[in-house]
């Protein structure tokens, strides 16, 4: 597939990234600075230019990777050149009655990936809209399938939603792993350790949650000896509020996500 990205930054790459390791694709990358071109050039070999190619042939997929406050510009610009190819947004917040007023497109899918895409192991919701054909929805879930799992979206407040779980999640993840890297610390390793520890610890744990139907909570007990250690680090997180804080964390994510459709999407 012949795939140009507009913006190259975290998540343009960390698709990228998992496109390289699949192989097969033509990619492209237009980004804002020359420094940065020539890093994406070396670390994963693409084309990559800092001005827009003068048309996009039909058969291409252009994603749309700025940030969500940098898209109106780029679709400006990008109006004129696109041919009526297919236009894949990555962008949170930015909804398609926007997108299509600047692009003056509608052939136009929005896609919520996640950084592990760059190892294989994303996972992204995909919302066509009505009217987009099935080949153009199918082919927007194939570029992320190529880095990852992919879940349907049928409607598209289900990308504010999905954003809260799996876009964002891989923060709230790395957070939980900074605190346990922390504690690992204070309890007595040097760094490299303490990282070793906490990134195996969550290798295994998520290995053992995908190899079993079992119930998550069901594997915390199975931790979980009566009168044991880790009831007693349980019971400080339940005392503090830890689950409550995530969730109500994760809904205040998905609010920002409406938010930003509704003041990004206005003009
Ligand atoms: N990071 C993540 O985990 C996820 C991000 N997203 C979405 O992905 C999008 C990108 O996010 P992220 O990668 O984190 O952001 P970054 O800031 O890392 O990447 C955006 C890149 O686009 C470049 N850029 C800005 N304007 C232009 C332009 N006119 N032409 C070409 N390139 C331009 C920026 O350059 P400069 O820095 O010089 O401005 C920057 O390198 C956002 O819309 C976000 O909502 C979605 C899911 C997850
Ligand atoms: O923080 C953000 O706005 C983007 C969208 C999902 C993950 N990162």
């Amino acid at each position: 597939m012949q795939i140009t990205f507009i913006g190259g930054g975290n998540m343009a790459a960390a698709i990228i990234g998992g496109l390289v390791r699949e192989g097969g694709h033509q990619i492209r990358v237009i980004e804002r600075t020359e420094a940065r071109c020539a890093q994406l050039r070396s670390e994963y070999g693409v084309e990559a230019s800092t001005a827009q190619p003068e048309a996009f042939g039909p058969d291409e997929v252009v994603v749309l990777a700025v940030k969500p406050q940098q898209l109106k510009e780029v679709c400006v610009e990008l109006a004129p050149r696109l041919q009526g190819a297919l236009t894949v947004s990555i962008a949170a917040g930015v909804r398609v009655a926007a997108l299509s007023r600047w692009l003056g497109s509608e052939r136009i899918v929005r896609v919520m990936p996640n950084t592990p895409a760059m190892v294989g192991k994303g996972i992204s919701g995909v919302y066509a809209p009505p009217g987009v054909s099935v080949a153009d929805a199918a082919s927007a879930a194939d570029v992320m399938r190529a880095v990852g799992e992919v879940v349907a979206l049928a409607e598209e407040g289900g990308i504010d939603d999905i954003t809260c779980v799996s876009g964002s999640g891989p923060a709230y993840v790395f957070y939980f792993m900074e605190a346990m890297i922390a504690a690992a610390k204070q309890a007595g390793f040097d760094p490299m350790t303490a990282r070793k520890l906490v990134v195996g610890t969550f290798e295994g744990a998520v290995a053992l949650a995908a190899a079993t139907d079992t119930e998550v909570g069901t594997l915390r007990a199975n931790v979980t000896s009566k009168g044991g250690t880790t009831e007693r680090a349980i019971a400080r997180f339940d005392a503090e509020g830890v689950r409550e804080a995530i969730v109500a964390g994760a809904m205040d994510c998905r609010d920002r996500s409406m938010e930003m459709g509704e003041t990004l999407s206005r003009d």
